[in-house]
C-alpha cells in the first residue's frame, strides 16, 4: 500500500527554486533517509509532506488523502528541524497538550518521559531546557501518538550519544519513516532505502545496499553520495 505519494512537485520561494519537479512514492513501512547537502530542499520536502506549506505546482498524497486533512494529521508524526516546543509550557503541560489533542492516554506520557529522561524536568518551562532536552521533548512530542507515517528533520540534532541511541531504538519501532540527516551512520541505522536530492532535484533513489554496491573500489559511502549529489554515476 502506497503511504506517500509525491508527483512533479515544484516549490518557489520568491524567484529561487526549491523543489524542481520531485517526484516519488514510498510504500507503508519502509524506512527511507532523504540525504542532500546544505539547501538541498529537504526541509522544504517535509514540510510540505507533513502539510504546512504547499507546492506550488505537483501533486502530494499521504494515504491517497491531503497532507493537511485531519485524518492525515491523526496518523502523522513530524518533528520540524530545530522544533520548539510550546516556549511558556513546562514539559508536562507541553505532552499533556498534545495528547489531549491527540486523544492520547496520558500514561504513555509518563513512559516517554521515563525512556527519554525528562521525568525530572517535568515541571521545567521548555524555554529553561537546554538544547538537547528541548529536542528530546520535541521528539516524545511528534512520536506521543504512536503515528503511522513519520517525518523526521534532523532528529538526532543536539542529543548526546547514550540519548542518540536511545532515540534510535525509539524511531526503528515506527512504521512508515522518511528521515532527513546529515550523519551517514544513522541513516543506516533507520532506513533500508534512500532519497538523494540536490538543488531541488532528485539525484538518486533506491535501496542503500545497492547504493553501497555503487562503490569504485574503495570508495567509502560519503564518496558515492557527494559523486550523485554532483550528478556523477
Ligand atoms: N522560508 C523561506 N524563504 C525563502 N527561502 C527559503 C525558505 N525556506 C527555505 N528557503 C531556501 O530554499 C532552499 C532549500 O532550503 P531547505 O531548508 O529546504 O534545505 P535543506 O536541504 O533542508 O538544507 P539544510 O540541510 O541546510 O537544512 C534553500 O536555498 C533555502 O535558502
Amino acid at each position: 500500500m502506497l503511504c506517500i505519494h509525491v508527483s512533479n512537485v515544484e516549490k518557489r520561494y520568491g524567484s529561487l527554486i526549491a523543489l524542481n519537479g520531485i517526484s516519488f512514492d514510498i510504500n507503508c513501512n519502509e524506512k527511507w533517509a532523504l540525504l542532500g547537502p546544505n539547501g538541498a530542499g529537504k526541509s522544504t520536502l517535509l514540510k510540505i509532506l507533513a502539510g504546512l506549506i504547499r507546492p506550488d505546482k505537483g501533486e502530494v498524497k499521504i494515504m491517497d488523502k491531503d497532507p493537511s486533512s485531519v485524518e492525515i494529521k491523526k496518523i502523522l508524526g513530524y518533528l520540524p528541524e530545530d522544533a520548539d516546543p510550546f516556549p511558556g509550557l513546562s514539559v508536562i503541560d507541553n505532552l499533556k497538550f498534545v495528547a489531549s489533542l491527540r486523544n492520547v492516554d496520558e500514561n504513555k506520557i509518563y513512559d516517554l518521559l521515563d525512556i527519554l529522561d525528562l521525568r525530572r524536568y517535568i515541571n521545567y518551562k521548555a524555554s529553561t531546557l537546554s538544547r538537547g532536552n528541548k529536542q528530546k521533548l520535541a521528539i516524545a512530542m511528534a512520536i506521543l501518538h504512536e503515528p503511522n507515517i513519520i517525518l523526521l528533520d534532523e532528529p538526532l540534532n543536539y542529543l548526546d550519544i547514550p540519548t542518540q541511541e536511545t532515540v534510535i531504538e525509539l524511531l526503528k519501532k515506527m512504521n512508515t519513516l522518511l528521515v532527513s540527516t546529515h550523519i551517514l551512520s544513522v541513516a543506516d541505522k533507520l532506513a533500508t532505502k534512500v532519497l538523494i536530492i540536490s538543488n531541488g532535484i532528485i539525484r538518486w533513489m533506491g535501496d542503500f545496499v545497492e547504493l553501497k554496491k555503487m562503490a569504485n573500489g574503495n570508495e567509502s559511502i560519503e564518496h558515492i553520495i557527494a559523486r550523485l549529489i554532483k550528478g556523477y554515476y
